[in-house]
């Protein structure tokens, strides 16, 4: 512990009220107590703090106060959030093994099938080889069928944009249409209509999932689990959508099962994931592990690509001068083709721009909670076994001892010295958890930037409206709040 970190720590304990301090010491506290954070109030902990409005900006505040590491407290629950890249290496790569877990919750078993969930399954033999099988069958995809699917839907993205005649209009349900296609294709073999009463139905119950865990009168249910006894409307629906998801992904994968041996069966994931070549030895893949996965990835790599480019496009409505010089580019380079995949290597600046909004705006801004599953340390301090570990992302991109300047939209950081920004970019966690969709998303991301810049200007929707809000919404995505813009085709 550095005398900095004393420093700190002591300095937050003047700052609180004496009455609320001799309170707490009747609690007693179960984690190392010689990690800094704000004092927990009794029964509540650190509620307040954690039911902040935009939590990853009030976490980052909350480390230039007390340190790129502190433990808030829920109830009964203390969990450990980092704030730097060399602290969320050192927990979740060199001390891999330790932090790989999750946390045990009510309500995560709830939405995870009973713990076939990749993203949700605690560590364990049988969640390495679901996890590896997954890996395997989403790396051959990367490598036989997705650049084909990606450019399929940039076209059709395209042909959209066009069909809006360069009308103001919010794009962000037609990034969420593009990149959804992009796994429904690789799961079942289907595309869809931004107008499909069926992928609308997906995408709302997803996201309600999503927005319903998230809300805290359900999360209340894993610290304070005497509030299970209480009726709880919000739980409820989620329990109904969680039913919902169950039935239409089932449906789907039934047809595919029917469909398997015929002519038209094309869903290369279920293919790959059934093959001998990716089989684990004493594993076999159920009908529940596969039903898992196909809702891993249709939650984890639909709204976070998509969300990642409406920031891009936000940023780029602020700063007109780095769209021109990323036209300019690949129009220098490509000589009027659409990039391949393969040409990122020749577009530097296109591909600081994706790493500098992947720092800004890291869509998964507080990764997903770790669990250490042993004893273990961090940063020197003890950290028990059981203890929730977060990854606070958002936090890591905008430390100023790493990024100078660290809250201004500068691509060029990431062409400039010895590498040094590329290793404190963390946007897809790392080790044993690095999110699994990574080389999917980075192909996305490369391809729909460049098909998209090369044919359109992205221009503000009129002069007398504000340009895009920058701070966004946080909840498991951080996402860019509404806002309209003109794609103006290129002549
Ligand atoms: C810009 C796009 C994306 C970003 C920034 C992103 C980021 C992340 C992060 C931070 C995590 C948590 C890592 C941790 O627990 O420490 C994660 C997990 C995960 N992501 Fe992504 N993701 C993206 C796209 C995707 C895509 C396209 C897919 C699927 C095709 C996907 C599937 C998953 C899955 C299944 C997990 C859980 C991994 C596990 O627990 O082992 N993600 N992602």
């Amino acid at each position: 512990q550095s005398n900095e970190d004393v420093k700190r720590s002591g300095q937050s304990k003047a700052t609180i009220s004496k009455p609320l301090h001799c309170l707490s010491l009747l609690f007693p506290r179960s984690l190392a107590n010689s990690l800094p954070g704000p004092t927990p109030l009794p029964f509540l902990g650190n509620m307040f703090e954690l039911s902040q409005d935009h939590l990853p900006i009030y976490l980052t505040r909350l480390a230039r106060q007390y340190g790129n590491i502190y433990r808030l407290s829920c109830g009964s629950t203390t969990m450990v959030f980092l704030n730097s890249s060399e602290l969320i290496r050192e927990a979740l790569v060199k001390k891999w093994s330790d932090f790989a877990g999750r946390p045990h919750s009510y309500t995560a078993d709830k939405v995870s099938g009973g713990g076939f969930s990749i993203s949700l399954g605690d560590y364990s033999e049988e969640w390495k080889s679901h996890r590896r099988m997954a890996h395997g069958a989403l790396q051959r995809c990367v490598a036989e069928s997705l650049h084909c699917l990606i450019e399929k839907q940039m076209l059709n993205l395209r042909q959209v944009l066009l069909d809006y005649n360069s009308k103001p209009v919010d794009l962000s349900e037609d990034f969420t249409v593009a990149t959804s296609n992009i796994i429904t294709m690789l799961a079942f073999g289907k595309s869809y209509e931004k107008s499909s009463v069926h992928l609308q139905e997906m995408h709302s119950c997803l996201n309600r999932i999503v927005s319903l865990w998230g809300s805290p009168c359900i999360s209340a249910l894993d610290s304070f689990p005497l509030l299970r006894k209480l009726p709880n409307a919000p739980f409820t629906r989620l329990m109904r959508e969680v039913a919902k998801r169950d039935e239409l992904i089932g449906g789907h994968l039934d047809e595919l099962k029917r469909k398997k041996d015929s002519k038209d069966f094309a869903a290369p994931l279920l293919q790959f994931l059934q093959s001998p070549e990716g089989r684990e030895p004493k594993m076999t893949l159920t009908d529940s592990h596969i039903h898992m996965t196909t809702v891993d990835l249709l939650i984890g790599g639909t709204e976070t690509t998509a969300a990642w480019l409406n920031w891009t496009i936000a940023f780029l409505l602020h700063r007109p001068e780095v769209q021109t010089k990323v036209y300019e580019e690949l129009n220098s380079v490509l000589k009027g083709q659409y990039p391949r995949y393969s040409d990122r290597h020749r577009l530097p600046y296109l591909c600081a721009v994706i790493n500098e909004v992947l720092r800004l705006r890291p869509v998964a801004p507080l990764a997903v909670p770790h669990r250490a599953i042993r004893d273990s340390s961090i940063a020197g301090y003890f950290i028990p076994k059981n203890t929730i570990v977060i990854p606070n992302l958002f936090g890591a991109h905008h430390d100023p001892e790493v990024w100078p300047d660290p809250y201004n939209f500068k691509p060029e950081r990431f062409l400039e010295g010895d590498g040094r920004c590329l290793r404190a970019l963390m946007p897809f966690g790392g080790g044993a958890r690095l999110c699994l969709g990574e080389s999917v998303a980075k192909m996305e991301m490369f391809l729909f930037t460049g098909y998209l810049l090369r044919d359109f200007q992205f221009l503000p929707a009129s002069t007398e409206e504000p340009l895009p809000d920058l701070r966004g919404v946080a909840s498991v995505v951080l996402k860019a709040k509404p806002y309209k813009v003109i794609a103006c085709p290129r002549a």
